[in-house]
């Protein structure tokens, strides 16, 4: 089921200072502008690596599902780490009869297809987010 590593999620109280933080310190050259997902509580901003990409996530409005983590680490943090899947659904039922916490339904993701969240319960402390391969994936 596991497929490609699309992206390592990384919280942030502020997407400008990280950008900043990654243009100065590790010279990335390849920064998206940032844009609000409301459905998801998060704004977005993805720094472009070679062989994958750092997605940055800020808090959006008040029910934010990282407002938790990031009162825990006030300056940021890995967050969650993202693998593609061929098919969401799939993916879903799969994990849930192997009794495992998949977190909300399938939404739309930063990626425009389908993803969910599996619980760090049952991922030995990691978040993992499964998002379906776009199907004009280049990377
Ligand atoms: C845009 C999109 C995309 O890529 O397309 C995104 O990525 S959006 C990325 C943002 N969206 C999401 O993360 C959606 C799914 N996430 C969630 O539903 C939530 O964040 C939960 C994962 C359920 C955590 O919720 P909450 O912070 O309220 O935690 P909680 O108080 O229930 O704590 C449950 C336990 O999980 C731990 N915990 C919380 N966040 C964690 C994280 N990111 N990684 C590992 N562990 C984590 C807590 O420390 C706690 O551990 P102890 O029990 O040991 O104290
Ligand atoms: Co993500």
């Amino acid at each position: 089921m596991i497929g490609k590593l699309n992206h390592v999620g990384v919280a942030t109280p502020s997407i400008d200072e990280s950008v900043k933080m990654y243009r100065e310190l590790l010279g990335a050259t390849s920064v998206t502008d940032k844009w609000a997902m409301p459905e998801q509580g998060v704004w977005v901003c993805f720094v472009n690596l070679p062989n994958s990409q750092i997605e940055l996530i800020e808090p959006y409005g008040e029910t934010s599902p990282i407002h938790g983590f990031l009162a825990k680490n006030p300056k940021g943090g890995q967050h969650h780490i993202c693998f593609e899947v061929e098919n969401i659904y799939e993916a879903r039922d799969a994990l849930v009869a192997k009794g495992a916490t998949v977190l909300g339904e399938p939404r739309i993701g930063a990626h425009g297809t389908l993803i969910i969240f599996v619980h760090p319960k049952d991922m030995g402390g990691l978040l993992v987010e499964l998002m379906e391969t776009p199907k004009d994936a280049h990377h």
